[in-house]
């Protein structure tokens, strides 16, 4: 008999609401997000896709006038407990960026600069974290004779694989990916794609979309959001293939959005 195999849950998070000043940005939103699995968050522009992301990592607040309620559990723990330690969570969990955002420093220091900071001096073992973060973010051979180079002088899909690396470098837990390709062309999109598909061996990634066709090819899971609501989250091919919403549908048939 075929034994199901238990996929552990990296987040639970129940009745979630937020509140930008007056406005609710997210609405009672209930899942549970699973480890070494991409999930995408689709939906269209200001439904909460990225408010929702920054939630996971409580970079929600540094927002101004911003009010939460309800329960984010990270591996367990209510990440907006008063006693949890934020800089638990900034060890844990990586964030990449839409637009590529690399230190005005070196290849090697924007990768060293993580470790650095968490203590590691001893430069073998930076050099080794440096070239292990390259490679997994697949970008070791363009780089690997001008480490020393400025980051800002790579092109755009290398300056957001050197922003995975910088990610990997802190070995996270957990990657959030705020739609990480909207700004690249299609080849450095495809590099991007086959790396979060390699990276989901090892990382449970957490990815906002405006690409439907790009969700479909990479994630497990999608979650599609609408005015705050989340709508619909089930397996990608069943999201795509049998929405059991109406406005899901709708949405991925293209009459919204
Ligand atoms: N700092 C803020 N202050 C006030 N309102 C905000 C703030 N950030 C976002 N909002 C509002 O909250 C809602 C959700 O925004 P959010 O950026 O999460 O949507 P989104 O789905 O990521 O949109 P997009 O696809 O355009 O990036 C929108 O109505 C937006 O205008």
């Amino acid at each position: 008999m075929e034994q199901a195999i238990a996929v552990k849950e990296v987040y639970s998070i129940e009745d979630l609401n937020l509140w930008y000043d007056k406005k609710q940005a997210l609405k009672s939103i209930q899942l549970t997000l699973l480890e070494k699995q991409v999930t995408a968050i689709i939906g269209p522009s200001g439904c909460g896709k990225s408010t929702f992301l920054k939630t996971l990592n409580r970079m929600v607040e540094l927002e101004p006038k911003v009010r939460i309620e309800g329960s984010v559990r990270y591996r367990g723990t209510g990440i907006y407990d008063r006693t949890y330690p934020v800089e638990k969570l900034r060890d844990s969990v990586g964030m990449v960026f839409q637009k590529a955002n690399p230190f005005p420093k070196t290849i090697y220091n924007n990768i060293a600069y993580g470790p650095r900071l968490r203590g590691i001096k001893n430069r073998r073992v930076l050099n080794e974290i440096v070239e292990k973060s390259l490679k997994q973010a697949a970008l070791w051979e363009e780089v690997k004779d001008i480490l020393h180079k400025e980051a800002l002088s790579l092109s755009g899909g290398q300056q957001q694989r050197l922003c995975i690396a910088r990610c990997l470098a802190i070995q996270p837990d957990v990657i959030l990916m705020d739609e990480p390709t909207s700004a690249l062309d299609p080849i450095s999109t495809l590099k991007i794609e086959e790396l979060i598909e390699e990276l989901k061996q090892s990382y449970s990634i957490i990815m906002v979309t405006h690409n439907m066709e790009q969700a479909q090819r990479i994630s497990d899971r999608t979650a599609f959001f609408l005015e705050g609501e989340l709508v619909e989250y089930r397996l990608t091919e069943q999201v795509f293939t049998s929405p059991v919403d109406k406005r899901t549908e709708d949405y991925i048939m293209g009459k919204f959005g």
